[in-house]
């Protein structure tokens, strides 16, 4: 399914003195069964952008077509639970949002909201349970007897219990350990070979360029970039420009080193990255 911006504009509490521009005339497309990132700096406005992908944020101004449905500052409730239903909102630390006297009532109450049947709804948060990494074990205890990555687990379960077409999560593996965030990137990908759209807030360039096959990069509201994360790692000077202050580790650095590139010391910021590649391109005459 396929999420398309035309011209959006988003403006939080217009008219008021707190009126701030949230996004300012974003315009792309999202391919059906892609896997997309959306990078950019503290307050850029990834969060506003992932919020009009249900329809949660209408735009101020512009539309946002998911498959063929328009969303527009008009549409009616109606048509938005049925949106809703397509798209999956995984929020940073849904763990908060954890509710259920047990962990199984929690990962049926989306299925069950978007009209399965009791039956259907039970089975769906078995088999979700399970393919998120946990014991079956767990279904009858409440959630929050559970480990934090156990939770974290459950509440993703519990949107991904109702398979919606388009999942969207924000910085889900935000404080695992790195084994836990290797499975649950692992569950994302599997999910998109499965033939769903998968769209990622993170600040980990190489969860991204590992992941992801295109990225969005926003500043102060405006998409700035629209390209593979391979295309964007290999503009040394648009990095340096953009992406200054962020870590990148040893996996981001092999990727680039796939471009020709070979570097010493791990992990590396970009700063240092960005630095050993000009220094590399001057010594090879600039003519990569
Ligand atoms: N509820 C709100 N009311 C007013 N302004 C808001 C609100 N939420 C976000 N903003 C503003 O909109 C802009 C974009 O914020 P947003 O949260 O979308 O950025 P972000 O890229 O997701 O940031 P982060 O990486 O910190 O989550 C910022 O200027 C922010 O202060």
């Amino acid at each position: 399914m396929s999420i398309e911006f035309k011209n959006v504009d988003y403006i939080y509490a217009p008219g008021t003195p707190f009126q701030t521009q949230g996004l300012t005339n974003i315009s792309f497309k999202i391919r059906s069964g892609s896997f997309v990132a959306i990078a950019g700096h503290t307050g850029s406005g990834k969060s506003t952008l992932m919020q009009h992908f249900d329809g949660l944020l209408l735009p101020s101004k512009g539309s946002v077509t998911i498959a063929d449905k328009s969303i527009t500052s008009n549409t009616s409730s109606k048509s938005l639970k049925e949106i809703r239903k397509k798209v999956g909102l995984v929020f940073q630390f849904p763990e908060s949002q954890l509710f259920e006297e047990t962990v199984l009532k929690d990962v049926m109450f989306g299925p069950l909201n978007f009209g399965f049947s009791e039956q259907k709804a039970k089975e769906q948060a078995i088999q979700w349970i399970r393919k998120v990494g946990l014991s079956e074990q767990v279904m009858n205890k409440s959630p929050f007897e559970l480990s934090g990555g156990q939770m974290r687990r459950v509440a993703i379960a519990g949107v991904m219990a109702y398979e919606p077409d388009i999942l969207c999560l924000d910085e889900p593996a935000a404080g695992l350990d790195p084994e836990g965030q290797k499975q649950m990137f692992d569950i994302f990908k599997n999910y998109q070979r499965e033939g769903h759209t998968v769209i990622l807030i993170s600040h980990n360039m190489d969860d991204i360029s590992q992941y992801a096959d295109d990225m969005l990069v926003l500043e102060h509201g405006h998409l700035i970039k629209h390209a593979s994360p391979k295309e964007v790692f290999s503009d040394p000077d648009w990095l340096k420009k953009h992406f200054l202050d962020e870590p990148a580790t040893s996996k981001f650095a092999r990727k680039l080193e796939k471009g020709g590139f070979q570097f010493s010391e791990m992990p590396l910021t970009v700063d240092s990255l960005v630095n050993e590649i000009t220094t590399k391109l001057k010594s090879k005459g600039g003519n990569e």
